[in-house]
Order: structure tokens, then C-alpha cells, then sequence
């Protein structure tokens, strides 16, 4: 029986490991940690993230051929292929400090692989990496070895979260990278293996190494490109009468555009594109390529643009003040079925208006107060550490109450942001809410899903990002 180990039983260990395990039943796959409530969470009834679909591949597998331990040295020491798929933050001091990813829990790792290791073996990147990490990490493994063989694959992950399910049980591709000799391409076929239980052999890509680990950046970079893209656009839109939407259709219906990833909003989130683009443009400026390095930053730029902008037309809108206003934000997490709020725009679009002293109640149907007000407190990139290491911040922010309702989240309310776009948002009784609210009363719909006519018959000043304008928005100015 081939035995998995995964490393890091997170967003991606938990759910890749999970679906390993149930379409290869005579694969044996332990997903380790070293946080212990991490993995009480995935030996509980409560998972510890929420992602349609995945509770019940759990239960299917898990005490069979699936487990989740904190013995991290044991289940390393007796597999056959490792998964490593910790952390890989933005570094936030030293050299290349807010750009270069930070692989202190990558380099622990490989050094644990090298010291309790008794037999050869496979170890995969799944974790995303800076190309050329295969290098140091074999490095690492084979200075330490004892004469243990080691194989070096990236097999980056390509899953979105909300759709991690469906996206593993039907992949576009799995990229697998390897060393072009006789080894390698003896890892890169064991590997094969195991995706060929499901996944078509056509959807299966091999290249080397190098291609594998930039694929990666380079698919995060493409995507976030478009999403800046459309969001330039809106921004244009606004100050012409043109309609994003109509806009973005029609550049889509062109088969070589397509339609898929050019949804405007308030800024894309996620704990991956932000970290993966600075990541990128950091290896450009280290090969000498600064105008790359540039080309690649300004989609980073637009879209801390983007959330400006927003905030910019609330307080403008607003006679120019939030203070003491009470603003309700409807969504917290960065996209709709997940509870993840990692570099999600609601935190740089909360922290705009409490600096401009407004009172914020939040409501998201998956994120806690807690985690709500950690964020808010934390610095940024320090959410990108395993849980325990994160520092717990002792303040609140005290012009922040969390709810559980949308109704009670917009009571006595000045103004509604929509920061996600939870399907529950568009069957609200929006004619409830006016009653209740202070007036005039505003929407700001970041992630347009509202229907922008029917709330302005019942009365509300309405602003949707990249759509013709209210009159009453057309007076004010809203520079970023
Ligand atoms: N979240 C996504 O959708 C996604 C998709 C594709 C790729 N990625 C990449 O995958 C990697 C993991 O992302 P994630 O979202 O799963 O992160 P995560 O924070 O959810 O999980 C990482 C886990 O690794 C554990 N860990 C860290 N160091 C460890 C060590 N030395 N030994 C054992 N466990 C250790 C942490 O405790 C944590 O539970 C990152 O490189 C990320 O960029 C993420
Ligand atoms: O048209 C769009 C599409 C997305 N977004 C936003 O972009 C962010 C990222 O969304 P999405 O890509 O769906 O989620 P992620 O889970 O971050 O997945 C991305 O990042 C992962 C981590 O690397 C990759 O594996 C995935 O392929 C890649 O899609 C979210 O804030 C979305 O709201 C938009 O604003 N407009």
C-alpha cells in the first residue's frame, strides 16, 4: 500500500488529502501539523474551514485510509510520497521585506524530512514557492541525508477556495514538475499514479521543475490581472455612463478573452494573490528585470486603488463625513462559501472608514467576531503564520460590533457596504431595511449584487461599482 504524508493540514493539505483519499482507496494518507487544535478541528464533527462538499468526503474516509495526527515525525518517517503544504508568507523584515516569500516553515520541514528519514522518497511541493525553491530544498535534503535517496516534484495547487471540491474532483490540469532524469521522471510517473485514479490522463501536464513552480505564480498573476483589469475599467465606467457589466460581457464574448474572472468589485482578496504577485515581482527585480517587476506590481496598485476608491465614494457621499455615522457591512470573508478572510478588501475598506471615525456593524454568515476583530487589529501579513504563532492582539476595536443578522446589522443605520457577495444578500427585504434606517439612506454595493433600480424605487441612494451613476453621486467628488 502506497503510503501519503502530508504536511500542513490547512485550506489546501485538508482538502487535497481528503479527495486523495477517496478516489484512491488503497492509498494510505495521514495529513500532520504541528498546530494540535488545527487537527482536534479535523478529528471533530467541526471542521476547522468551511468548504461545500468537504464534510462529507471527510466522513467518508476518515479512521480508513484517511487521518489526521500531530506525530508529524512518525507519519513523515513511514510514507512513500510527502506532501509539504505549509506556509509560505510574505516576509515582513530582512531582506526582500513585503515582497519575497518567506520560507522559514518550508526550509523546517525539509530539515525534519532529512533527519527521520529511514527509506527514499518523494517529496512534493505543494505549497506555492518561488521558482527555483526545488533547488534549495534538495539542497537541504540531500546535505542531510544519510545517504537516503530523495526526489524533488512541484505539483502546485490550482483550487479556489468555495470551490475546492469540485475543483479537485475535476481539475483543468494537475502540473507536475520534475528532474528530467531517469529518477525524476520515475517520481513524476509514481505521482501520475495516484491523480490517474480520477483525473484523465489529457489533464495531466508534466515539465520540468522550474516550469511547474512558475506555472503557478504565472496562473495567480494572469488571473489577478484580469480582475485589475475590469476593475481600471469600472473606474472608467463611472466617469463615462458606461456599464461594467455590459462592458465585461461583451470583451468576454470574444472566445480568445472568454467570459470567466472579469466580475468587477471592490478588489480581489484571498490569501494567495496578493502574496504570490509580490512574490513574483520580487524574483523579476532579483533576475534583473525591473520593467516585469513593474508590470506585474501596477495589478497590485489598481487594486489597492480600487479599495480606496470605494471608501473614498462612501465618505464623499456621505457629506464628506463617516464620523459616528453607523455604517453596516454586509460580508466580511474575501469571496461567498468561505470563511476565510485572508487579505479580504473588507479589512482595508473597515480600517478606511474607522479612520474616518465611523461605527461599523459587520455581518458575515461565516466569520466570527473574533476572527473579525483580529484582523482588524493585526498587521498586515501576520495572518499568513501557523495559528499559534499569530500574536493574539488584547485590544478590541470598539467602534466595531459583529452581529448575526443582516436586519440587526443595518438598523438605525446611515449606510450598507456589501463587501461579499453571499447569495443571502439579494433576497433581503431591502423595503424592512429602508423602514429602519436613517435617511437618506445609501448602499454601496461592492461586489454589485443588488438589483440597483428596484432599491432606488424603494428610495435608497444606491452606488454599484462600475455602473452609470446617481445624480446624487454625480455631484460629489470621489477621488482616490
Ligand atoms: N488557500 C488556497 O486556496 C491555496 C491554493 C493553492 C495554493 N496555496 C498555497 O498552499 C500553501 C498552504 O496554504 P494554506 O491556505 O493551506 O495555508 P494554511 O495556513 O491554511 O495551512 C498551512 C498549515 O501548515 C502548518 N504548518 C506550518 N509549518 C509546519 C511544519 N513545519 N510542520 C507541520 N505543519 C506546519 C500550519 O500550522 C498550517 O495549519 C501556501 O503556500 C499557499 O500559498 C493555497
Ligand atoms: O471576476 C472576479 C473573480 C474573482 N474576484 C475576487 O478575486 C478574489 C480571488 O477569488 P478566487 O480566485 O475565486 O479565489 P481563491 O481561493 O483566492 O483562488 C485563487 O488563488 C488560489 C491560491 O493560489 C488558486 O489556487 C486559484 O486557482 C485562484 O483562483 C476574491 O476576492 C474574489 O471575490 C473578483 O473580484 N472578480
Amino acid at each position: 500500500m502506497v503510503k501519503i504524508c502530508c504536511i500542513g493540514a490547512g485550506y489546501v493539505g485538508g482538502p487535497t488529502m481528503a479527495v486523495i483519499a477517496l478516489k484512491c482507496p488503497s492509498v494510505e494518507v495521514a495529513v500532520v501539523d504541528i498546530s494540535v487544535p488545527r487537527i482536534n478541528a479535523w478529528n471533530s464533527d467541526q471542521l476547522p474551514i468551511y468548504e461545500p462538499g468537504l464534510d462529507d468526503v471527510v466522513k467518508q474516509c476518515r479512521g480508513k485510509n484517511l487521518f489526521f495526527s500531530t506525530d508529524v515525525e512518525k507519519h513523515v518517517r513511514e510514507a512513500d510520497i510527502v506532501f509539504v503544504s505549509v506556509n509560505t508568507p510574505t516576509k515582513t523584515r530582512g531582506l526582500g521585506a513585503g515582497k519575497a516569500a518567506d520560507l522559514t516553515y518550508w526550509e523546517s520541514a525539509a530539515r525534519m524530512i532529512a533527519d527521520v528519514s529511514v527509506s527514499d522518497k518523494i517529496v512534493v511541493e505543494k505549497s506555492t514557492v518561488p521558482v527555483k525553491t526545488a533547488e534549495a530544498i534538495e539542497k537541504i535534503l540531500t546535505h542531510n541525508s544519510k545517504g537516503i535517496k530523495f526526489q524533488i516534484l512541484s505539483n502546485p495547487e490550482f483550487l479556489a477556495e468555495g470551490t475546492a471540491i469540485e475543483d479537485l474532483f475535476m481539475p483543468d490540469r494537475v502540473l507536475i514538475g520534475g528532474r528530467e532524469t531517469p529518477e525524476g521522471f520515475a517520481a513524476v510517473k509514481a505521482l501520475k499514479d495516484v491523480y490517474a485514479q480520477w483525473v484523465p490522463e489529457e489533464r495531466i501536464l508534466t515539465t520540468n521543475l522550474w516550469s511547474a513552480e512558475l506555472s503557478k505564480l504565472a496562473a495567480n498573476a494572469f488571473l489577478a490581472q484580469r480582475i485589475s483589469s475590469v476593475n481600471a475599467m469600472s473606474a472608467l465606467c463611472e466617469a463615462t455612463g458606461a456599464n461594467v457589466s455590459e462592458v465585461s460581457y461583451a470583451v468576454g464574448k470574444d472566445s480568445r478573452i472568454g467570459p470567466k474572472f472579469l466580475n468587477s468589485s471592490v478588489g480581489f482578496g484571498g490569501s494567495c494573490f496578493q502574496k504570490d504577485i509580490l512574490n513574483l515581482v520580487y524574483i523579476c527585480e532579483c533576475n534583473g528585470l525591473p520593467e516585469v517587476a513593474e508590470y506585474w506590481k501596477q495589478v497590485i496598485k489598481i487594486n489597492d486603488y480600487q479599495k480606496t476608491r470605494f471608501v473614498n465614494r462612501i465618505v464623499s457621499s456621505m457629506f464628506n463625513t463617516v464620523s459616528n455615522k453607523k455604517i453596516a457591512v454586509l460580508g466580511f470573508a474575501f469571496k461567498k462559501d468561505t470563511g476565510d478572510t485572508r487579505e479580504t478588501p473588507a479589512i482595508d475598506v473597515c480600517k478606511g472608514l474607522l479612520g474616518d471615525k465611523a461605527r461599523l456593524s459587520i455581518y458575515d454568515p461565516q466569520v466570527t467576531e473574533e476572527q473579525i476583530q483580529r484582523d482588524l487589529t493585526m498587521n498586515k501579513f501576520d495572518w499568513d503564520h501557523p495559528l499559534h504563532l499569530q500574536p493574539m492582539s488584547p485590544t478590541t476595536v470598539k467602534q466595531v460590533s459583529v452581529v448575526w443578522d443582516a436586519y440587526e446589522a443595518t438598523k438605525d443605520a446611515h449606510g450598507i457596504c456589501i463587501l461579499t457577495e453571499w447569495d443571502e444578500f439579494k433576497k433581503l427585504d431591502f423595503e424592512k431595511i429602508f423602514e429602519n434606517m436613517q435617511k437618506p439612506a445609501f448602499v454601496f454595493d461592492g461586489r454589485n449584487v443588488v438589483d440597483a433600480e428596484k432599491l432606488r424605487k424603494i428610495g435608497f441612494i444606491v452606488y454599484s461599482i462600475g455602473k452609470p451613476l446617481d445624480q446624487w453621486l454625480k455631484d460629489m467628488p470621489a477621488l482616490a
